[in-house]
């Protein structure tokens, strides 16, 4: 099986961080190459631009593919299933126009000149609106169309915003929002070793904002100590050995704001030796 995952610009190191904490670690894949091996000799990772991996996957060039959502709707792909969101690479999709000019809705752009990176999510926006204005692709620097004559507004990716009031572009409306999505060709999704990657995936989006709680505590304030531990389950309570049969471990999983409070709490309840980790790794 083949990861198709960007080969370059800001959803690189971040994918490249996923795969690693998810344990599939890369070999061999020196800088600019196009393929690397992984310590799974059944999975490889093939390095694409980031709005080229959907038709990758669609084609079989890989399997599985690492992009955004903006990406694969633009892709226009029919026989792809989404597996994950990995939640980064959060933005917007937005039509955006000169905030002082005399676009306002999109029943505004009627007639008018649309300059994207994004023709065809662009398109089938307007179209759901009964709308067919011109689109005019463009390769990038799309916030500077509106003035210079090119377009009449835009529809760009925005995250802080600050490239749009650079621009003194607002906001028309939104026409999508995205992230980074995990997905597979339809016809090998079921297959084991797709669904082992995206439990893997899905492990360490799981284990984020967690944490590891150990600690000692006498038998009888075991119900204090329990009472006090949020979340996750109930705790582990393990019989400490050569502990006299006087104190127990408990482990919890914790989510990671409420850590500061518990420990507290667990010290209050008669808890001793108490240990917070991370978590690698979470499969419920
Ligand atoms: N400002 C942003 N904030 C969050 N995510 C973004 C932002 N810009 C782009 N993305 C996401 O990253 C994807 C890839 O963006 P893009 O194709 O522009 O690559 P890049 O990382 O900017 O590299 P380059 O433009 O140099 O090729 C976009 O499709 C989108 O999903
Ligand atoms: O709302 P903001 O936080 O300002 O982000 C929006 C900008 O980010 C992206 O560009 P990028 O930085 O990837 O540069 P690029 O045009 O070279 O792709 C996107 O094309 C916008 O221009
Ligand atoms: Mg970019």
């Amino acid at each position: 099986m083949r990861i198709a995952v960007p080969n370059k610009g800001r959803l690189h190191e971040p994918t490249i961080d996923l795969l690693e904490r998810a344990g599939l670690h890369l070999e061999n894949g020196a800088d600019r190459q196009l393929y690397a091996d992984t310590v799974d000799p059944d999975v490889s990772v093939l390095f694409a631009r980031a709005a080229d991996i959907p038709e990758y996957v669609a084609d079989g060039a890989a399997d599985m593919g690492i992009t955004g959502y903006d990406q694969v709707r633009e892709a226009q792909v029919t026989d792809v299933a989404e597996l994950l969101d990995l939640e980064f690479g959060r933005c917007r999709l937005v039509l955006a126009a000169p905030e002082d000019g005399s676009i306002a809705s999109v029943d505004d752009l009627a007639g008018g000149t649309v300059a994207t990176e994004f023709p065809n999510v662009t398109r089938e926006f307007f179209a759901e609106r009964g709308l067919e204005p011109n689109v005019v692709e463009v390769s990038g620097a799309t916030e500077l169309t509106p003035h210079v004559e090119i377009s009449d507004a835009i529809v760009d990716i925005t995250s802080t915003g600050t490239t749009l009031k650079m621009n003194r572009l607002g906001v028309v409306e939104e026409v999508l929002s995205s992230s980074v999505r995990l997905f597979a060709r339809e016809d090998v999704r079921e297959e084991p070793k797709i669904q082992e990657v995206r439990t893997a995936l899905a492990s360490v989006k799981q284990a984020e904002g967690k944490r590891y709680l150990m600690m000692n505590v006498p038998e009888d304030r075991l119900d204090d100590v329990r009472d006090v531990i949020p979340g996750l389950g109930g705790p582990t309570v393990m019989d400490i050995a050569n502990g006299g049969g006087e104190k127990v471990a408990v482990h919890a999983v914790v989510d990671e704001r409420a850590v500061f409070e518990t420990i507290t709490d667990v010290k209050q309840a008669g808890a001793s030796d108490i240990l917070v980790t991370e978590i690698e790794r979470l499969v419920e």
